[in-house]
């Protein structure tokens, strides 16, 4: 679904990621840990076309990421679903209203059932009304989910979904992400936090990648 072959990026002053390989297989579950400005959202926004690749080849759903024509960009966003690590939640509509968001930009439409349900799934019933700066941490973390859901993607990347929740939310969001890979999704979380990686690890069967020293690494079994 999303390959690197030897990839380097790099702002200016030397690499940042080098000779990043990696493969994304259907319905595969992956973290990305390493230290902080290791190049975790670096390497995120590599897979989803919002950075191109200096050397080396991005393959998004088979194509070069270089050659995606505007169409391809706007389809491809469609099929990878986003949690960014800053939410930009729009402050003047509706949780339920930014949750249908993408859908609205698109010209598609749902129904109201249909976000309902979403936002009822990711546990967000009584806020569904509510303005983004009302929410809670935990809470603006569920809608940015059901928000990076809503197209039905078949890839999820997050970026620190589980930053400045406390470990209940944590453990409570890491259990919809594993619903969703259990749904057939492939999925990789961005994280610092190995106690939440432990904790997967007994509920599916993820690879850990961890960036250092601008190389991407598998992670050892002992974290
Ligand atoms: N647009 C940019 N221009 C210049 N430098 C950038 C830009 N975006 C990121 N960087 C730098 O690249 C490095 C990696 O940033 P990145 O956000 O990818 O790291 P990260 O591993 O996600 O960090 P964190 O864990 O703190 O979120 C940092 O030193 C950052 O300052």
């Amino acid at each position: 679904m999303i390959e690197f072959e030897e990839v380097t990026y790099g702002y200016g002053g030397g690499p940042l990621l080098a000779d990043v390989s990696l493969k994304l297989a259907p319905g595969s579950f992956h973290f990305l840990t390493g230290p902080s400005g290791a190049g975790k959202t670096t390497l995120l926004k590599l897979c989803y076309g919002d950075l191109i690749a200096q050397q080396g080849r991005v393959a998004l759903f088979g194509q070069d990421a270089r050659l995606l024509s505007r169409d391809d960009v706007a389809l491809m966003r469609r099929r990878i679903g986003v949690v960014h690590q800053d939410q930009r939640f729009l402050d003047h509509l509706s949780v339920a209203e930014n949750v249908a968001l993408p859908l609205t930009v698109s010209g598609r439409s749902a129904t109201e059932a249909d976000i309902r349900e979403l936002i009822g799934w990711v546990g967000l019933e009584n806020q569904q009304f509510a303005y983004p700066p009302e929410l809670s941490g935990g809470e603006r973390q569920r809608a940015a989910l059901a928000r990076a859901i809503i197209m039905s993607p078949e890839v999820i990347l997050a970026d620190e979904p589980t930053g400045n929740v406390d470990w209940e939310m944590s453990l409570r969001l890491l259990k919809l992400m594993v619903e969703l890979n259990r749904m057939g999704k492939t999925i990789m979380i961005a994280t610092h936090d190995l106690n939440l990686i432990r904790a997967a690890k007994q509920q599916v069967q993820a690879r850990v990648l961890r960036i250092a020293n601008h190389r991407l690494q598998l992670a050892g079994a002992n974290l």
